[in-house]
């Protein structure tokens, strides 16, 4: 009942959107919500359900992004969140890479983690050469009333809902779809810092001094996400991926007391939400080596791990019910074509072919020379 209510609001905004001019009329005729495409190549899908493979899925972080000069191009034409907020231009930034490279197995939507501060209220701006920026961070914790909750994440961010239908129904099927959210712990960093910080010492000054406010924020947090991933499943994602990018920052006390809570939180809810409909989870939390046991347990098909991690250590510590992700170190990249393919098979070896997704241990670098990463692909496939 409460998918069929979602369901035809999504294409109720999808009408409105053609009635905008913003959605040209081929794309409602294909639109009709049980009719998506019939997905081609499932590798991603069984790996994360521990079905056995006739390759190695990959895909790579960040893969739509500036290493790709048809992305630049783009990129000096449109506004990055503009991008984000407008389906056809989020969609099209999404097919770059899957219509580069025939050897992707998996898309990820167009987005950013930083589009939930924004829906509940903060202004986030992408600065050249910056990054990210929230001028009017949350200082203290009278500033929680400044937030805009509860939200309506099915209003606020129907952008990124219409986006992934749109998607799901342009990939035709080539590949899966995979939809994200920050994990708590790193939205209230960049909520707290204003931006990217090297130390994240104005957020963990708040765990330390404000416990129960952290806590209330970090549950807002959990909340949104939750309602967010249920929403992206809903329109059409086929896994969702929580990144917990702000993880290296905390040690295990701080890990465990305060983010990884809502990591268990966040997989339930959204596993009891979607019933029927589940989607794989995988859960990304880069740099905490220290709770990969519990990470493991924490309700996702799939952990993700950065490159510092050992792959066979990996194994040991997470046990045989998850499939890992990862891990190349993003620079290796940086390399001389052979070496290059030699220290991916190396990877792999350590990691086997079993309950495994190939993928570098952190977004792949803006000055990347794309035909790296063919090889870097390939060379998976082929090993
Ligand atoms: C921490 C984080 C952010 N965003 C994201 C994370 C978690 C993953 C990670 O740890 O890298 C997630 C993200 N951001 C982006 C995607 C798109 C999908 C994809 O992976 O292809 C995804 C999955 C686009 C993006 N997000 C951003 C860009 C580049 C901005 C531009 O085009 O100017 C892209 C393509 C900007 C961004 N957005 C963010 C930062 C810190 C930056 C600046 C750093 C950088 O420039 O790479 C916040």
């Amino acid at each position: 009942m409460g998918l069929k209510k979602n369901l035809t609001s999504v294409t109720f905004r999808l009408i409105k959107s053609l009635s905008a001019g913003r959605l040209q009329s081929t794309d409602l005729h294909t639109m009709g919500q049980h009719d998506f495409p019939e997905l081609k190549n499932d590798r991603l899908l069984k790996a994360a359900k521990g079905e056995a493979v006739d390759k190695i899925p990959v895909w790579i972080m960040r893969q739509a992004g500036r290493y790709l000069p048809e992305f630049r191009e783009f990129r000096s034409k449109h506004d990055f969140f503009k991008i984000c907020q407008t389906p056809e231009l989020a969609c099209e930034i999404t097919l770059q890479p899957i219509d580069r490279f025939p050897e992707l197995d998996a898309s990820i939507i167009f987005s950013d983690i930083l589009v939930i501060p924004q829906a509940l209220g903060m202004t986030v701006e992408m600065r050249p050469g910056v990054g990210p920026v929230l001028p009017e961070p949350l200082v203290s914790p009278e500033d929680l009333a400044r937030l805009k909750f509860p939200v309506d994440v099915s209003k606020e961010l129907s952008y990124v809902m219409e986006a992934i239908t749109l998607t799901r129904h342009k990939l035709r099927g080539r590949v899966p779809l995979i939809g994200f959210s920050g994990a708590p712990w790193t939205l209230m960093g960049y909520m707290i810092e204003g931006g990217g910080s090297k130390t994240m010492s104005k957020s963990k000054k708040w765990l330390y001094e404000h416990p129960a406010e952290s806590k209330k924020l970090l549950s807002i947090l959990t909340s949104v996400v939750s309602d967010y991933l249920v929403g992206q499943a809903k329109a059409g994602a086929q896994l969702l991926q929580v990144f917990e990018s702000n993880a290296e920052y905390l040690g295990p006390e701080l890990f465990n007391e305060f983010a990884l809570p809502c990591i268990r939180d966040i997989s339930e809810k959204v596993k009891r939400e979607l019933g029927d409909d589940k989607v794989p989870m995988t859960i990304f939390a880069k740099g905490a080596h220290y709770s990969l046991e519990e990470l493991a347990q924490s309700g996702y098909e799939v952990v993700g791990i950065d490159w510092t991690v050992d792959p066979s250590l990996a194994r040991l510590k997470v046990g045989s019910n998850v499939t890992l992700q990862g891990n190349l170190d993003p620079c290796a990249l940086y390399a001389d074509n052979e070496q290059l393919a030699q220290r991916t098979h190396q990877m792999v070896d350590k990691f086997g072919k079993q309950r495994y997704i190939a993928n570098l241990g952190h977004g792949i670098y803006p000055d990347m020379d794309p035909a790296k990463v063919e090889v870097f692909l390939k060379a998976i496939h082929s090993h």
